[in-house]
């Protein structure tokens, strides 16, 4: 059997052009959406995730801000930034890009956005909200992979699902939204035991780890969906965390890497930006992008 290959490229596109709609019928009422991005340092791969997000961000519609600080700023610099941005009524979405330089104390930093421009979703509050059940701001990257999921088989009531990984920003909140959904979530880590037998039984194995090529084919139920969050870099190129030829000859669906995940997170930000800003301005919540 060959897996489909979930195109999450062309996903994230439909999703863009859902958010453009959405965005210009904003702004007929007068409301422009705004999302500022905050990048410390000069991390080559943070400059290229960031410069897609603000231009992507502006192909929508929307204004887009970018405040770039030395690596060596002081954290005092980067609250002093945020707390602008929070009392800036243009500004509906804080995103400060992680990680962060090893001087300042991420959970400070992210604690200091004010939650309802926290789209990432990493905000304690929105961590809370999601976990109890409250309306929140949800991560970017499990969002997308939940939309991908759902497109593929609809109701997940009931499906087994592995989440390996148990990550603030990928693995935990992705194992959140799945049990929102009903499904019956294992999340397995570095200390699991049996990680092959486990996801065996899974319809379902989300794969957040950061090691090439980790999830072996012979790990996948026939027929399972697969997505596979990993970005590595190697000396092949991009690589996701699953041993993608293998597994793509045994499960039923698999995202790709590039072309799968990673477009879809960058969608959903902006779908969580158009959410903050109706929020923020009494208006329902944007049709078909809110989990
Ligand atoms: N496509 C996208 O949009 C995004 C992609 N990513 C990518 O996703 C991957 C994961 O990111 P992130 O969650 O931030 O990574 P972290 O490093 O924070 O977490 C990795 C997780 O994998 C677990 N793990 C490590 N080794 C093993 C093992 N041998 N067996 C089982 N579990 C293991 C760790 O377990 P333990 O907790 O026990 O250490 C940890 O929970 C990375 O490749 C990252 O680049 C991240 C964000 C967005
Ligand atoms: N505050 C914060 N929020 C984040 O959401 C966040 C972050 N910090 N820090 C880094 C991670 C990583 N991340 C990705 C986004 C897009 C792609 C993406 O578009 N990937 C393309 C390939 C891009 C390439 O070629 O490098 C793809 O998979 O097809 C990947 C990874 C968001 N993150």
């Amino acid at each position: 059997m060959t897996a489909k290959v979930i195109d999450g490229k062309a996903f994230a596109a439909g999703l863009r052009e859902q958010i453009k709609l959405q965005t210009a019928a904003m702004i007929a009422q007068g409301i422009t959406p705004g999302l500022a991005v905050v990048l410390v340092g000069e991390d080559p791969a943070s400059q290229v995730y960031v410069r897609s997000k603000e231009k992507q961000t502006r192909e929508t519609g929307m204004n887009s801000f970018a405040h770039r600080l030395s690596a060596e700023a002081p954290q005092a610099e980067l609250l002093a930034l945020i707390e602008q941005l929070n009392n800036d009524p243009a500004v509906n979405g804080i995103l400060v890009q992680l990680p962060l330089p090893a001087h300042m104390d991420e959970a400070a930093v992210i604690n200091a956005i004010r939650p309802e421009k926290d789209v990432d979703g990493f905000h304690i509050l929105n961590v809370g909200r999601l976990a109890t059940g409250q309306k929140a701001m949800v991560p970017c990257t499990p969002l997308g992979c939940l939309m991908l999921l759902r497109d593929l088989l609809g109701d997940l009531s009931g499906k087994s699902a592995v989440v390996i990984g148990r990550s603030n920003i990928v693995g935990k909140p992705m194992a959140q939204l799945l049990l929102r959904d009903s499904a019956t979530v294992t999340i397995a880590h570095s200390r699991t035991r049996n990680l092959p037998e486990l996801c065996r039984q899974a319809d379902i194995v989300v794969a957040a780890v950061g090691r090439p090529n980790f999830v072996q084919g012979d790990w996948i139920k026939p027929g399972a969906a697969v997505v596979d969050v990993g970005i590595n870099r190697t000396d092949d190129g991009l690589v996701g965390d699953v041993d993608f030829a293998a597994a793509s000859q045994i499960a039923g669906a698999i995202t790709p890497v590039p072309g799968g995940v990673g477009p879809m997170t960058i969608a959903c930000l902006l779908a969580s930006t158009l959410t903050a800003t109706a929020r923020a301005n009494g208006l329902p919540d944007p049709e078909g992008l809110t989990p």
